[in-house]
């Protein structure tokens, strides 16, 4: 029997996994995706923004697939192999705070799984604009870039020349084997990417403890906090508030996204930031049934819960 192949996607937070997942999806119409989202927060806003062309999207939120979630990982396997959807392909995207090898060992311990999927690949998704900020502060950036067997310099031509050559060093002292594709927006050729299989099995226990940190717990500190908001939200004053927050935690707020009603408008608003900047863009339309409440998270350090609820909520237009 023919095993179906696996492609695991990892990167730090924001470095553009979803991105690459989309792209992959769109570009090869004829290969029935199944895909796995991966959300560290309460809420998956990703599961929000993946192309819905997939045959079979599943959602595990609140946790990480490589540790408290890896059961349920097999689960939705098994899942997947016992609806009888027909499917020729498998896209698992991790969490930003992700480590590869504990969802690796489900395909490569398992006697089960083994038999009915082969990894492909792990992609590793580079945001070149803030790599080495994330690898000087989070052991878990580094352990992403290990194990992966193609890296995608993503952000490319956002930064210098200089910087550059400084990230790749940075990279290739890490990880010195896998192929390096430089993009913007992730844009890779979709067919050589996902039909390459240069996953190397043999090597995983020794990358795995040449990344090994001394800093422990990969999760240690990140906090995903999820906030909603069920009153129209003024965008202006929003944005106002957002700068001000991203501003005076300049180091602390990774990564924040979300699906925002904006009044007398049919689409949600896209909210994404990574590291500091803002980009709104328009979402889908939101459906008859849908009570129109506003879901963001924030994942970083420090974070206080209060204080930002009562920063989103003084957002919110009172009807
Ligand atoms: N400027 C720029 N933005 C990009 C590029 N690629 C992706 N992005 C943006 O970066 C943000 C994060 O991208 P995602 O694809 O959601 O990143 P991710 O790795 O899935 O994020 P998490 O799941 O939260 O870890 C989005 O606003 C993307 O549109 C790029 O090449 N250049």
């Amino acid at each position: 029997m023919k095993r179906i192949p696996v492609t695991i996607l990892t990167g730090f937070l924001g470095a553009g996994k979803t991105t690459l997942l989309n792209h992959l999806i769109e570009s090869q119409p004829n290969t029935k995706f199944a895909i796995i989202e991966n959300e560290f927060g309460a809420i998956n806003i990703d599961k929000d923004l993946v192309n819905t062309q997939a045959q079979g999207i599943f959602e595990l939120s609140n946790g990480c697939i490589c540790c408290s979630l890896n059961q349920e990982l097999g689960q939705t396997l098994n899942k997947l192999v016992t609806t009888g959807k027909d499917f020729d392909h498998l896209i698992i995207e991790t969490t930003g705070v992700a480590e590869p090898d504990g969802i690796l060992s489900v395909f490569i311990n398992d006697y089960h799984f083994d038999e009915l999927f082969e990894v492909n690949a792990v992609i590793g998704m580079i945001d070149a604009e803030h790599l080495l900020k994330s690898l000087e502060s989070e052991p878990v950036a580094k352990r992403q870039l290990a194990l992966a067997d193609l890296l995608v310099f993503n952000k490319s031509s956002e930064i210098d020349e200089e910087i550059k050559q400084n990230v790749l060093e940075a990279v290739k002292a890490i990880n010195p084997l896998a192929s390096i594709i430089h993009t913007d927006y992730a844009k890779v050729n979709a067919e050589e990417v996902l039909s390459q299989f240069s996953f190397r099995a043999d090597t995983v226990n020794e990358r795995i403890l040449n990344s090994k940190s001394e800093k422990g717990d990969h999760h240690k500190g990140i906090k995903s906090l999820t906030f909603s908001q069920n009153k129209p939200l003024n965008l202006n004053k929003f944005q106002y508030w957002l700068r001000s927050l991203l501003l005076f935690n300049p180091d602390g707020i990774y990564r924040i996204k979300g699906l925002l009603n904006k009044p007398n408008t049919e689409e949600k608003v896209i909210i994404q930031s990574v590291r500091g900047n803002i980009i709104f863009s328009e979402g889908d339309k939101w459906s008859e049934d849908d009570d129109r409440t506003s879901q963001l998270v924030i994942i970083g350090h420090g974070l206080d819960r209060e204080t930002l609820q009562k920063g989103i909520d003084s957002c919110a237009i009172e009807e």
